[in-house]
């Protein structure tokens, strides 16, 4: 266990380890010998596509299901469902609201369900429908919101007891720019104040937007482990974007000729070039400013997280990947 030492307290920074968990249904592997690790403060994408074994992973840590093999800790110690999950909010993607009960009753009750007094739970409520304008929706049914003014009171109700690790299941599903918006700057604040969060979704720019750190799941199993940009890094191409003053870039019609770099594309009006073992980038900066060319811009182009998962999990080959670029 990772431990600081800050203003004579120790903070766990391992808020979550999970190691080699298992879990089968009838001859379905769902969840392969999967082990990470998930720093305190971190936002942690957990990605794969449909089947790949997230929602199970998601309830072996949240005590839904039992691992049936591997271990589970939780700040330090071994996963206890019943006291840890006071320090855990879940929101699920099947969202688990009672649609005739009131709004306000209902996040008072669910708070409380979460080990808050019923002053407590009142404080947090008004603080929180205040913050998200939703004062007015108290005497309101859910089967009376939107599928957005839902989704804002699940986000509510899973984060106000103020949980160690909050765990978001395609949290922006059906919300407008405006909401989710709203959605990631608390998403943010919660990190910044120490909450970890994994956060499960198919949408891969939000993840490059707000994750640090992913895994990616297929078939049951890990197949990618890392920070956003270490993944990027080990994924990319020798791939840069390059502006030409001249708006006609081909010399005499024709692509440049380089031993150090192929022209593969074009980009926003820019040449896209790829360089060969061996080279720099240097050389193709060299081999513009020899033939007197002026260069407006140079940029390495680094793979989407969209790419990175499409070549794994699909194993599209590469030239369709120049193609994109
Ligand atoms: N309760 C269950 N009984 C039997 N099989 C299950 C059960 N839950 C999940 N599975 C199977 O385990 C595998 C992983 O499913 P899981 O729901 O964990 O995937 P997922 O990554 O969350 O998918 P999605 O993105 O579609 O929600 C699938 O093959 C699924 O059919």
């Amino acid at each position: 266990m990772d431990r600081t030492h800050t203003n004579n307290n120790y903070s766990i920074m391992n808020i979550l380890e999970v190691n080699d968990v298992q879990k089968t249904f009838a001859t379905q592997v769902a969840v392969d010998k999967v082990s990470f690790r998930l720093d305190q403060g971190s936002i942690f994408g957990l990605l794969g596509p449909n089947g790949a074994g997230k929602t199970t992973l998601i309830r072996m840590i949240t005590g839904i299901f039992y691992p049936d093999a591997g271990t589970i800790h939780f700040e330090g110690r071994p996963f206890d469902a019943a006291n840890d999950i006071l320090r855990i909010g879940y929101m699920p993607e099947e969202r688990g609201l009672y649609k005739k009960m009131k709004i306000g009753e209902q996040a008072l009750y669910l708070a409380q369900l979460k080990g808050l007094s019923r002053h407590e739970a009142t404080q947090k409520v008004r603080y929180w429908f205040n913050k998200f304008e939703m004062q007015n929706w108290w005497n309101k049914k859910v089967e009376d919101l939107s599928k957005g003014m839902s989704q804002k009171l699940q986000f509510v109700t899973t984060v106000l007891h103020e949980p160690r690790l909050i765990i978001l299941d395609e949290p922006f599903s059906g919300l407008d720019p405006v909401n989710s918006n709203l959605i990631k700057d608390e998403i943010y604040d919660l990190a910044r104040k120490g909450s970890s969060i994994i956060f499960s979704t198919h949408r891969m720019e939000q993840v490059e937007e707000i994750c640090d750190h992913i895994i990616l799941m297929n078939k049951g199993q890990k197949i990618l482990d890392g920070s956003v940009s270490g993944v990027k890094q080990q994924f990319k191409e020798n791939l840069f974007q390059v502006g030409l003053e001249n708006a006609e870039p081909a010399e005499n019609g024709a692509a440049p000729r380089s031993e150090a770099f192929a022209v593969v594309g074009e980009k926003d009006g820019q040449l896209v070039v790829k360089i060969d073992p061996g080279h720099r980038p240097n050389d193709v900066l060299s081999y513009f400013i020899q033939r007197g060319t002026g260069i407006t811009s140079f940029m390495e182009i680094l793979p989407s997280l969209n790419d990175i998962f499409i070549r794994l999990v699909e194993g599209t080959p590469l030239a369709r990947q120049f193609q994109k670029v």
